[in-house]
Parts: C-alpha cells; structure tokens; sequence
C-alpha cells in the first residue's frame, strides 16, 4: 500500500513547480514505469531511490525531456511539456546533470559553463557571458580554476562543473542524477552542501542517488520507486520505516 505523507513545503498550499500524472514509459513489451504520479513544491528537496533498474532514470528521463512516455502528462509551473525537448525545458527552467560528467576536454573550465550559456538562455545575460560563467563558477568553489583545463580538475570537482553548467540554465528545477557516486565521504558532504547551497537560492531539486546518508541528510521527502512503480512518497523517517520499503531496497 503507497502512503502519502506531504512535507513541509508541499502542505504550503504554493502550486506545484512540477506535476507528473500517470507516467508511464514502455520499451517494447517492458514497461519501465507503470503510472507514476509524483508533484513537487517549488524550493523543495526530494530524493527520488530505488534498487537498480527500478526505473528512476527513465522517469527523470520523461521529466527532463530525453524519453517521451507512452501515457501521462509532465506540467512544469502549470504548462504542459509533454513531447517538449530537453533544450526547451532547460530555457523554460528544468533541468538535469548527468551522473557522469562529459566536459569539453579541449575548452576550458570556464568555456565549459560559456557552452551551455550559449544555448540554455534566451536572452545572453546582464553582465555578459563571461561575467555569468565566473559567478557559476565562484558559486559551486571553482572560481580558482576558471582558466585550468578540466583535464585537471579531480572527480569531485568534475562533478561540480556538471553541475555548474546545470546552472548555466538558471534553473527553477534541477534533477540530479547520482552526482555523488564514487565519492568519498568527504566528498559526498561537498556535493550534499553545495546543492543545500543552491537549494536556499531557491532551487528546487530532485535527487536521485544511492548514498542513503546523502539522501537522509538532504532531503525533505522521500520517493521510492520499485518495478516502474512509485510504492511510498513522504517523509525520510516514515518512509524509511515502511516495511516494502525496507523490503524492496535495503533488503536487496
Ligand atoms: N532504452 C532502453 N531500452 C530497453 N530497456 C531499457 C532502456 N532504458 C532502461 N531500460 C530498462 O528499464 C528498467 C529501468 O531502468 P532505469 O535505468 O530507469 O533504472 P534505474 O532505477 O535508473 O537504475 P539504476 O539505479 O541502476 O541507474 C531497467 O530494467 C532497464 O533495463
């Protein structure tokens, strides 16, 4: 039995930045999702878990725009983007970064954020190109290496690029795929505090990641997603007592 338990900043009675109805995404007689329902308060924080191929990335895939479902509608402040591309979404304010970062090798870290500036806005920024790539940069801790190549920059701080070109975009909604995997603790808490930053910027983020220590420290709700099914959407603490949950991800 899925129950409901609404956070904080759900309760608040503001419209739901996004609001995913009956997803459901099929590769040929496999269905991925099955009906997923899920609505998000802006500024929120939702950790989005699951076992492996439970369907978390095909969902955020509908989400972002890579995957278009077979069935269900995805609204983002109040507009239909179903069947709307990824870059249109990015412009529109939703936007992901990927689990494994793919920087221009050959640019350099601050034409890496310039890149994504190029497109993800619709109108260049006040200040200039460059002026918006430094802040980007000095706002997730790689003012220092703007010049340096990427080629340099340790895994955590490759992590942060993505991310900072995620904000090229000016999001409104980021979607965070395992920003943190193979991390070390440390790291993991870098990573953890630099969304909380962007988070108080008011950025709301989804978070998909395995790290459960990440996820409890970080999230103000918890959905679990099991078979292409959404099986408990609340609180960390209850629905990390949930027996399915319990049963379906920390028994495997
Ligand atoms: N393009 C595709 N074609 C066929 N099957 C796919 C495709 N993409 C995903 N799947 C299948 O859909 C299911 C859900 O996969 P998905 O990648 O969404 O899971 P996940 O929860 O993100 O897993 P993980 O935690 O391992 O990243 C899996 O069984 C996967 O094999």
């Amino acid at each position: 039995m899925q129950r409901h338990v609404a956070s904080g900043r759900a309760q608040s009675g503001d419209p739901p930045i996004l609001e995913a109805k009956g997803v459901t995404k099929r590769f040929g007689g496999f269905v991925a999702l099955d009906g997923v329902d899920f609505a998000m308060a802006p500024g929120e924080r939702v950790a989005l878990i699951g076992p492996n191929g439970s369907g978390k990335s095909t969902f955020v895939n509908c989400l972002s725009g890579a995957l278009t479902p077979e069935a269900g509608s995805v609204r983002f402040e109040g507009r239909l983007v179903t069947g709307m591309p990824p870059w249109q979404r990015a412009r529109a304010g939703l936007v992901r970064s990927f689990q494994i970062p793919r920087p221009f090798r050959r640019l350099s870290v601050i034409e890496n954020i310039e890149v994504p500036l190029n497109f993800a806005l619709a109108e260049p920024p006040p200040g200039g190109k460059a002026q918006r790539a430094l802040e980007i940069l000095e706002s997730i801790g790689l003012g220092a290496k703007a010049y340096g190549s990427p080629k340099d920059l340790s895994q955590v701080e490759l992590r942060k690029l993505e991310l900072g070109r995620a904000l090229a975009a000016n999001p409104r909604l980021l979607i965070a795929d395992e920003a943190m995997a193979g991390l070390s603790d440390s790291e993991v808490d870098e990573i953890v505090d630099l969304l909380e930053r962007l988070n108080a910027q008011g950025i709301a983020i989804i978070l998909i990641e395995h790290i459960m220590r990440a996820v409890m420290r970080f999230s103000q709700r918890i959905i679990v997603l099991v078979a292409g099914r959404k099986i408990a959407d609340g609180l960390p603490g209850e629905v990390m007592r949930q027996d399915e949950v319990e049963r379906a991800y920390l028994g495997q």
